[in-house]
């Protein structure tokens, strides 16, 4: 596919591109939303640089691309736009080094995110995502045949005891709610991406265990299974600028922010985009078995 509408750069060789000529604040046609999820789709994490959207602008991008979630129990939404996750890492959330798929705890993960910079480190503070499809096709033909077999329980119930820092009143509330909600749910570990028909690990932070492996087994298994996902060769690494925005394929990669940085201030905003139910190569969908996660996506259903 060659684009009318802008121009792509190719960041790294198996993912990650920088789109050029576009400007996210206009009012942009259906044709070239088409072409950027088309490349989105193709390169699973997408660059915009130096743009001038702010909060308003950014969600109506996101929903361009589907329903949008009306924010995250555990972190802040930016007061007047509940869509809008803020996150300002060190005042009011845990910064997110560690490798994940955003929220594959519930049963329609997100289909995508979108971030945008608004706050960034003189040094330090890059962001990066691996292709899980490319990582899917590195596995030795005996461990993708095992791969394709296996389900796992991914779920929320992680530590929140680590977790952040002077919370509104309100906030605490809400999240002690959250917090005493598990969520579980049963997705494949290979997922079939329903847009581009690709094979792709659909594994990551939340994972808890493989169905009918003891929990030793899951945990080397999905660490195996993982050093796949992180090789150097199936990543991209996204050195920040102020008005940068990066749009990723939550259904085909994972992501790690570096926190490298020590006390500077960081700040990045993050609409999240619904997305559908995980299938299998069996065609069989994920299932929820724990928690109502139809809610999740919606803050007053939860809250309620
Ligand atoms: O701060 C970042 O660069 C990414 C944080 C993150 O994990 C997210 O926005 O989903
Ligand atoms: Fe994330």
């Amino acid at each position: 596919m060659s684009p009318k509408n802008f121009e792509i750069q190719p960041v790294a060789g198996r993912i990650g591109a920088e789109i050029v000529g576009i400007d996210l604040s206009a009012s942009l046609g259906d044709d070239i939303i088409s072409e950027i999820r088309q490349t989105l789709v193709q390169y699973k994490v997408i660059f915009f640089r130096n743009q001038q959207l702010d909060a308003s602008k950014q969600v109506a991008f996101a929903r361009r691309f589907g329903e949008v979630t009306t924010a995250h129990p555990t972190v802040p939404s930016l007061p007047g736009h509940s869509e809008i996750l803020d996150l300002d890492y060190g005042r009011n959330v845990n910064r997110a080094n560690h490798w994940h798929t955003d929220v594959t705890f519930v049963d329609r993960p997100p289909l995508g995110s979108i971030l945008r910079a608004i706050e960034i480190p003189l040094s330090g503070g890059d962001t990066v995502w691996a292709n899980t499809v490319t990582a899917y096709q590195d596995l030795p033909t005996p461990l993708r045949n095992l791969a394709d077999q296996l389900w796992a329980v991914h779920s929320n119930a992680y530590d929140y005891a680590a977790a952040t820092i002077d919370l509104s009143e309100e906030f605490r509330a809400y999240r002690a709610i959250f917090e005493s909600t598990v969520y579980e749910t049963l997705h494949p570990v290979v997922r079939i991406h329903p847009e581009s028909g690709e094979r792709g690990l659909y594994i990551g932070g939340f994972v808890r265990r493989l169905k009918g492996l003891s929990q030793t087994e899951s945990d080397d298994l999905v660490r195996l299974l993982q050093s796949y996902v992180t090789r150097l060769e199936n990543t991209v690494r996204w050195r920040w600028q102020e008005g940068d925005v990066a749009f990723w394929d939550n259904r085909a990669t994972q992501h790690y922010a570096s926190d490298d940085y020590g006390s500077q201030p960081r700040r990045v905003q993050r609409v999240t985009i619904v997305g559908d139910l995980p299938v299998g190569i069996d065609g069989k969908h994920s299932e929820a078995i724990k928690g109502d996660s139809s809610a999740y996506n919606r803050r007053e259903a939860i809250a309620a």
